[in-house]
């Protein structure tokens, strides 16, 4: 078995529940809430700000340059396509991107999964990370990519950011990194790298759970 489908079999339950969440299924019918998608991307665009600086760290430390180009071009896509349909997304919802929105306590804790995993120095965290979130995205956006076109474009362009071919690519190429280090990595290493990504599972299902319920106070 590839160490990352190890990984991906001692997290099940989450990402069962992260990747088959009534959130999404909502969101591809089209019967989501349109205050509960702005808050969502609102609070989805904190979480964006740190995997892009996440994402540049781990292209600092790919171990070579072919390691690092797909990275590389994957930054292009978020800070282009994906960050441009933040802000068309969020204004056609009605909101604002300046001044951000206060983070929920949940993304408060994937910010510092992020960071610690970025200022780690260790390449194998910050793909764990950076797998789970590409990972987790790619199996629910998937079984509703045939739908997309069908849907306004703040529900239907985030099903299409996170699904087809080119998508794919990018999970390929996040697990192949970790699946390739693996077996170099200390026993100290690998077990940092598992609880990134155990946490990260446990945070995707625990973001789409706030977002269902529309960030109650705590
Ligand atoms: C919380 C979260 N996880 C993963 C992704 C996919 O990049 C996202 N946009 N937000």
């Amino acid at each position: 078995m590839h160490p990352t489908e190890h990984l991906k079999s001692l997290v099940a339950t989450d990402w069962q529940a992260a990747t088959r969440h009534p959130f999404t299924d909502q969101l591809a019918a089209g019967t989501l809430p349109k205050a509960r998608m702005l808050a969502y991307l609102q609070q989805d665009y904190l979480f964006i700000e740190d995997f892009v600086r996440l994402l540049a760290s781990a292209i600092a430390h790919a171990p070579s340059l072919p390691d690092a180009i797909p990275a590389a071009q994957f930054l292009g896509l978020i800070s282009g396509p994906e960050n441009t349909y933040f802000l068309r997304a969020i204004a056609a919802l009605g909101g604002t991107t300046e001044p951000p929105v206060t983070p929920h306590p949940i993304t408060a804790e994937f910010q510092a999964l992020m960071r610690a995993a970025a200022k780690s120095g260790s390449y194998a965290q910050m793909i764990a990370v950076l797998s789970v979130a590409e990972w987790t995205y790619l199996d629910w956006a998937s079984p509703h990519a045939n739908r997309a076109a069908d849907l306004p474009f703040w529900f239907g362009e985030w099903i299409t950011l996170h699904s087809g071919p080119g998508f794919e690519g990018v999970v390929t190429y996040l697990r192949g990194q970790l699946d390739q280090v693996w077996p170099s990595l200390t026993p100290e290493d690998q077990a940092a790298a598992q609880s990134a990504f155990v946490t990260a599972t446990r945070l995707e299902r625990a973001f789409f759970d706030a977002a269902l319920a529309g960030y109650p106070a705590a």
